[in-house]
């Protein structure tokens, strides 16, 4: 099983929402940007690491939403996604096909990776109910 971090990253009350590439596993599906765990590295140390890597910003790692375990035809993974705040702005795309701001309402019309989807569900549900 692939244990892999993911950054909702909040800013201005937008959300930071990326689209794999075509050569990527699950290609053009949005996810939120992140990566797999390294040994011995924390879930927070490697979501910034991820976050530098792919996107070139520095984030502050917040509040954990819950874990996804999903069975993917060829790939089992872990999920571990957490809210985060942007500490520095340019954006430099790196390895996704694109990377936007999206309003929180709009983020259910988006093609996303099966394992997100209960990941966006309670982020929304978080927004609504506090
Ligand atoms: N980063 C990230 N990966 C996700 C998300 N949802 C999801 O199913 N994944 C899957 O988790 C796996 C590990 O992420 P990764 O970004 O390190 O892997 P990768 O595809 O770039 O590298 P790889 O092709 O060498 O496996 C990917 O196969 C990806 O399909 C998500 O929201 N963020």
């Amino acid at each position: 099983m692939l244990h892999v971090t993911c950054a909702i990253i909040v800013n201005n009350n937008k959300v930071l929402i990326c689209q794999r590439s075509a050569t990527m596993k699950l290609p053009l599906k949005w996810e939120f940007p992140g990566g797999k765990i390294e040994p011995g590295e924390s879930k927070e140390d490697c979501l910034r690491r991820e976050i530098r890597e792919e996107l070139g910003i520095d984030i502050a790692v917040g509040e954990p939403l819950t874990p996804v375990e999903h069975h993917y035809p060829t790939f089992t993974i872990c999920l571990y996604p957490f809210v985060c705040v942007l500490e520095s702005m340019e954006l430099q795309v790196t390895e996704h096909a694109q990377a936007i701001w999206e309003e929180a309402a709009a983020l259910l019309s988006y093609d996303w990776a099966e394992a997100d989807v209960p990941i966006v569900n309670e982020y929304l549900s978080k927004l609504i109910n506090g």
